[in-house]
């Protein structure tokens, strides 16, 4: 078993660490908005990614930098590191990724020219509207909004709720999944259907703050309401009742870039709680030498090493037997990395005191992004749910 990065993934982080040094460490304090919009910032950080050779990373094939899993995982670690300013500036944001590569692989040639080429430049944003808060989302088949066939359209009729990246002005258009045949089975009644912002009959209700945090670029969650939005048959994504197998197929990349990230806001928390508790000192001690201290700096990297190995095995087996091969072990990694990094963030809080819950340091913003990951993408008891059932089945008689 070979732990080294081969020399591309190498030169990629050598740069990469070298933006991040330059333009996103200094942009930060911009991004500290309390409002929808993105930061004025954040077209310049673009441009520079993009003469910096760092744009589209996510993305393996003719349309992205063509990296596998495993030479984007230690990648996406490092934006981690930032992950309001920086998967932003190199166009590797979610949802954007994940709509990219569904239009990627099930869009038609007209769709491409028309959504695919300005989310690839980075010219406009996107959202992929599925979660209603009428029914429990996190199981699929719950979804109720409507999108019926009318002559050469489609209506729409429904309403959603923490579709992430609504509220930026620049967010173009919605990925709406919705049912086209109530009774058709029940993983078949779904389809996804492109709708354009300026769809008349489509209302950006209200934005949906997480713990407090507008989420600003790197969120923006919307309440969408539809009523009656009419769109060309030529929009549906796929095929009619396509759109549970879509949603699985972008779920898998989505999932473990989340959690590639993840690895790197823990990497910064436990780097700012090793520095934190060197500096500080209490009853004659600096922190550092305090005994608890030390334990939740030496299980944080335990901690911190175990999710790396996880989510890079995954990652290894998407690019070896495909993402359908690396099912458990995506599942894997979605119950383990939030949950561990959650902990690590926690942690590096404590040990700032009062600091840590302020603005001062980027620690209580990250906090709440590793504990909103253990609902967003699947809440953890239903991975957990589906990661038995598959256990389970090896030892099921006749099986
Ligand atoms: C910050 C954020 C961003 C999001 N962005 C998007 C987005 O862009 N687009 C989008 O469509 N959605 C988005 N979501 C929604 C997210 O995917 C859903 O919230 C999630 O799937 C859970 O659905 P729900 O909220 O309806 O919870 P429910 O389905 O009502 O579940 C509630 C709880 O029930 C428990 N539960 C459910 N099933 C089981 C089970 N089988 N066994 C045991 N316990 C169970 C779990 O504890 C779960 O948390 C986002 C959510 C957040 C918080």
């Amino acid at each position: 078993m070979d732990f080294e990065y081969d020399a591309k993934t190498e030169d990629y982080r050598k740069r990469l660490l070298a933006f991040m040094d330059e333009h996103v460490y200094p942009a930060e304090s911009s991004f500290h908005t309390d409002g929808w919009e993105p930061p004025a910032i954040l077209a310049s950080l673009k441009e520079a990614a993009k003469e910096a050779g760092l744009w589209n990373l996510f993305l393996p094939g003719e349309h992205g930098a063509g990296l596998t899993n495993l030479q984007y995982a230690p990648l996406a670690e490092i934006t981690g590191r930032s992950p309001a300013v920086a998967p932003a500036a190199l166009n590797c944001a979610a949802p954007d990724t994940g709509n990219m590569e569904v239009l990627a692989e099930f869009g038609t040639p007209e769709q491409q020219e028309r959504w695919l080429k300005p989310l690839l430049a980075g010219e406009i944003r996107s959202a992929f509207a599925m979660t209603e808060p009428q029914v429990a989302s996190s199981d699929a088949t719950n979804i109720g909004t409507r999108i019926e066939r009318d002559g050469d359209d489609y209506v729409i009729n429904g309403r959603k709720f923490y579709i992430t990246g609504a509220m930026n002005p620049n967010c173009k258009v919605f990925i709406v999944m919705g049912k086209t045949d109530p009774d058709a089975a029940r993983h078949v009644q779904q389809s996804q259907i492109l709708v354009p912002r300026d769809t008349p009959g489509l209302t950006v209700k209200r934005g949906m703050t997480v713990m407090g945090y507008t989420d600003g670029d790197h969120g923006g969650h919307a309440e969408l309401i539809f009523e009656n939005v009419r769109v060309p048959a030529t929009n549906l994504i796929g095929v009619e009742g396509g759109g549970f197998a879509i949603s699985q197929a972008r779920l898998g990349p989505g999932r473990i870039h989340h959690c590639m990230r993840l690895i790197g806001m823990a990497e910064r928390a436990l780097e700012l709680m090793c520095t934190r508790a060197l500096a500080r000192t209490t009853f004659g001690k600096t922190l550092a030498e305090q005994g608890v201290i030390q334990d939740w700096i030496a299980e944080s990297r335990v901690r911190v090493e175990q999710a790396r190995l996880l989510v890079l095995k995954a990652a290894w087996l998407m690019d070896t037997v495909g993402n359908k091969g690396a099912h458990t072990e995506i599942q894997a990694i979605k119950i383990v990395v939030p949950s561990a990094v959650e902990w690590i963030l926690d942690k590096a809080i404590q040990t700032h005191g009062a600091a840590g819950l302020s603005q001062d340091t980027p620690l209580a913003g990250l906090w709440a992004s590793a504990r909103m990951l253990r609902l967003a993408d699947g809440p953890d008891e239903v991975h957990k749910r589906s990661l038995a059932h598959r256990e389970l089945k090896r030892y099921r008689s006749g099986s």
